[in-house]
């Protein structure tokens, strides 16, 4: 099976063309392909498909083999490895994911796409569709407890869970295991993805992801997306801001006339491979 490697803002996935390579079994494949030591090593993996309601369609596959809605930093590098290889010759494609239909826009220098602008749609704020097993209209800086932690947490929907939480520093966290523990916690039927935050102005916010399904990762879209609508809400931040994450900055707008989120960020081709032996 051929493949290619690549990273948005440092989040790695492994892509794989479904035009071409016929996948049976993508949960277990993202489980052995994923592993560092034994396999490629990745945050998971992507199948570029044919769709019929759009010009291409996107799965995504955490390490756990457990499948995600909806991937920001995939979706950015889906449109570079599209348009790069030739697959579409247009610089605005749409993209069919489990969270509905994205909107990518390219910026090519010399026939290459260096960066993409995805219009990731509207976040949900309602806890029964995000979802959080909480009645009410949002969480917004709600008190909640962990172990013998107290955090204030944010939940966002970007069409897959966000739980987000403010800090003054990352000094005094254990992320790993914060991280985990939240999202295993039974207020998240679905689990949830965790971003810890920093404000360091109103245009620009530090933070550290641990996601759902892989652990901690270098950066997060959908999270990058989810952080600036919890910053908003608690009147933290503008609605344009950089969001500094481990392996780079994406820049993210939460628009006040279509209350869409675009995010803009690069993509980063990698390497090609060609898998061997038990895959
Ligand atoms: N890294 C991604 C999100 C990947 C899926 C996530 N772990 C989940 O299970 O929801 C992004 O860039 O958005």
């Amino acid at each position: 099976m051929r493949f290619t490697k690549m990273q948005g803002a440092g989040n790695d996935y492994i892509y794989v063309n479904g035009f071409q390579e016929n996948i049976k079994n993508p949960e277990r494949l993202a489980i052995e392909l994923s592993d560092r030591h034994f396999g490629v090593g990745s945050d998971g993996l992507v199948i570029i498909l044919p769709s019929k309601r759009c010009d291409f369609k996107m799965r995504m596959f955490n390490p756990d083999g457990s499948e995600a809605e909806m991937c920001g930093n995939a979706s950015r590098c889906i449109g570079k490895y599209v348009y790069d290889k030739g697959l579409t010759d247009k610089k605005e494609i749409t993209l069919e994911t489990k969270a509905g239909i994205k909107k990518l826009k390219f910026t090519v220098t010399k026939n290459k796409v260096k960066n993409v602008c995805v219009d990731m749609g509207e976040p949900i704020i309602s806890p029964s569709l995000i979802p959080v097993s909480k009645i009410g209209d949002s969480i917004i800086g709600e008190p909640f407890s962990v172990g013998d932690e107290q955090y204030k947490i944010t939940c966002i929907s970007m069409g897959n869970p966000h739980t987000v939480i403010f800090l003054e520093s990352f000094d005094n966290i254990d992320l790993h295991q914060t991280g985990y523990s939240i999202e295993h916690h039974p207020l998240f039927p679905q689990r949830t993805n965790v971003e810890f935050a920093i404000i360091e102005s109103k245009n620009n916010i530090r933070m550290r992801v641990w996601e759902r399904g892989t652990g901690e990762t270098l950066a997060c879209g959908t999270g990058a997306c989810a952080t600036l609508v919890a910053a908003v809400l608690n009147g933290f931040a503008e609605r344009k801001a950089v969001l500094h994450l481990l392996g780079g900055d994406l820049l993210i707008e939460w628009n006040d006339l279509d209350n869409h989120i675009y995010m803009t960020g690069d993509a980063i081709t990698v390497f090609e491979g060609e898998t061997v032996d038990r895959f």
